[in-house]
């Protein structure tokens, strides 16, 4: 059977972009490798009903098409941990210390990393995140790593390292892999006081449950997803006649494709028809590689000690922060996922939950559930979020986030930095396109 429109990969930007289709009138179908829809976004039930998210979970006031999406599909929108009371707490090998300056912070490092951070803001607003290309000294910018920008700048040892555990919490690559043009491209999307403004980017969740947005757009599109049918190869033979097939030799024909996989899945996929410079550019995006790790305990413990579950560490973890009453939610940075990786699995738990008791005590000892997710390695996602190393924003070029019709992109990857919002901006830009072309 002929569709208007195929659609692959039934995350948040494919389910995105099959829905407006739909709502435009398209007869569009959905492919999906797993046997579940979500993508990245997952979530699974205590017996006590509390929701515990696997995947993404967070979003802030600056994510326009997440909210919006979250305000037709009916669902509410609360304060995220960003508003619990209490100290934020800093974990390195020589100490465990709460609140600002950090421990290791010594006489004039919290000017100069006032300093530094007043001159990355100001750096960042001369970016345009929808076109960092045309800044004149892009290439220099793209070339430069974080990390050598704030030496220049006269960044201490001490403020560089404050900088790069807040990005390891995040869980993103090395601010020393990290190229600058993308960190300022990122920080001119969601502008804020600092160079990561928490509040911003993370102040809101889904009360009822980040993964229900997924589920709720799948149960209206209902029979037109497929499940268990992952891509091998699409062709796109000319403009109307395009075909996907599926593992097992299956082909599907329609008049139009949007690709709404990750980066790297994407590179496996056999695509025929489409510009050398389109593949080149998609094949040349990377994402962090990162495992999340959940802790659900029947309270949550760390208020006793004034803090508020947020943390940044230099363990195998790189933060912790409270996703639900009583649920810790963990990432492991790409910079130690080999550690975790490399752990046998029944010590894996053990080892994070040390990460734990190190920040709040004993009693992390004794959760009622654990959760390991290790996204990096999981073969349909092969990451976390989008990462962008010194050379990369250049290389992947003004052709990131564009459409070869009846050739369509989308997806986290295909936005400034990843992350629902750009999951979701991304999929309903794609299916307006397409509309509009017919
Ligand atoms: C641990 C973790 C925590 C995160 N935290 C946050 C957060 O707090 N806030 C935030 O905004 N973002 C967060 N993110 C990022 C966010 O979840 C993702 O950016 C977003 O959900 C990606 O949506 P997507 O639709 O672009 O891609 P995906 O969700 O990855 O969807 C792609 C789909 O394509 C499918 N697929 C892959 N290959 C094939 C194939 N060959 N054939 C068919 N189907 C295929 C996959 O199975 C998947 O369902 C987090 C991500 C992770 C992993």
């Amino acid at each position: 059977m002929n569709h208007d429109v195929i659609v692959l990969g039934a995350g948040l930007a494919g389910l995105a972009a099959a829905r407006d289709l739909a709502a435009g009138g398209a007869d569009v179908l959905v492919v999906e490798a797993r046997d579940r829809v979500g993508g990245r976004v997952e979530q699974t039930e205590l017996p006590d009903g509390r929701l515990v998210q696997l995947g993404g979970e967070v979003v802030g006031r600056a994510h326009t098409a997440y909210l919006t999406l979250v305000a037709e599909l009916g669902l509410t929108l609360v304060p995220s941990y960003v508003a619990e009371p209490g100290a934020l707490t800093r974990a390195t090998p020589e100490g465990v210390g709460e609140g600002d300056p950090p421990h290791w912070f010594g006489p004039g490092d919290d000017a100069c990393h006032q300093k530094v951070t007043a001159a990355f803001c100001a750096l960042a607003r001369s970016v345009d995140p929808g076109d960092p290309w045309s800044h004149p000294d892009a290439t220099d910018l793209d070339r430069s790593s974080v990390g050598d920008w704030l030496r220049a700048h006269g960044a201490t040892p001490a403020v560089v390292r404050l900088w790069e555990i807040g990005q390891l919490a995040l869980a993103d690559g090395s601010y020393e892999r990290t190229s600058l043009l993308a960190a300022l491209r990122k920080h001119a999307a969601v502008p804020g006081p600092d160079a990561y403004d928490y509040e911003a980017w993370e102040g809101l969740r889904v009360a009822e449950g980040s993964a229900t947005v997924a589920l709720r757009m799948a149960a209206a599109l209902g029979g037109r997803i497929r499940t268990g049918a992952p891509v091998e190869a699409v062709t796109v033979r000319r403009p109307g006649h395009c075909s996907v097939r599926l593992a097992g030799g299956e082909t599907l024909t329609a008049g139009a494709l949007v690709s709404a996989l990750p980066v790297g899945p994407l590179r496996q996929v056999s695509v025929t028809g489409v510009s050398d410079g389109r593949l080149a550019s998609l094949h040349r995006q990377r994402q962090a590689l990162a495992a999340k790790f959940v802790a659900a305990y029947d309270r949550p413990f760390w208020r006793d000690l004034g803090r508020n579950g947020l943390s940044e560490c230099e363990g195998v973890l790189g933060s912790t922060w409270p996703q639900n009453e009583g649920i810790l939610s963990a990432l492991v940075p790409p910079e130690r996922l080999g550690v975790l990786l490399g752990a046998p699995a029944p010590l894996r738990t053990r080892e994070l939950l040390a990460d734990i008791a190190r920040l709040y005590g004993d009693e992390a000892y004794r959760p009622l559930a654990t959760y390991v997710r290790t996204w990096g390695t999981d073969p349909w996602t092969q990451g976390y979020v989008t990462q962008w190393t010194p050379g990369d924003v250049m290389a992947v070029g003004p052709l990131h986030g564009t459409h070869e019709p009846p050739f369509y992109v989308c997806g986290s990857d295909q936005w400034v930095a990843g992350y629902m919002e750009g999951a979701v901006r991304t999929g309903r830009d794609a299916a307006e396109e397409a509309l509009r072309r017919g």
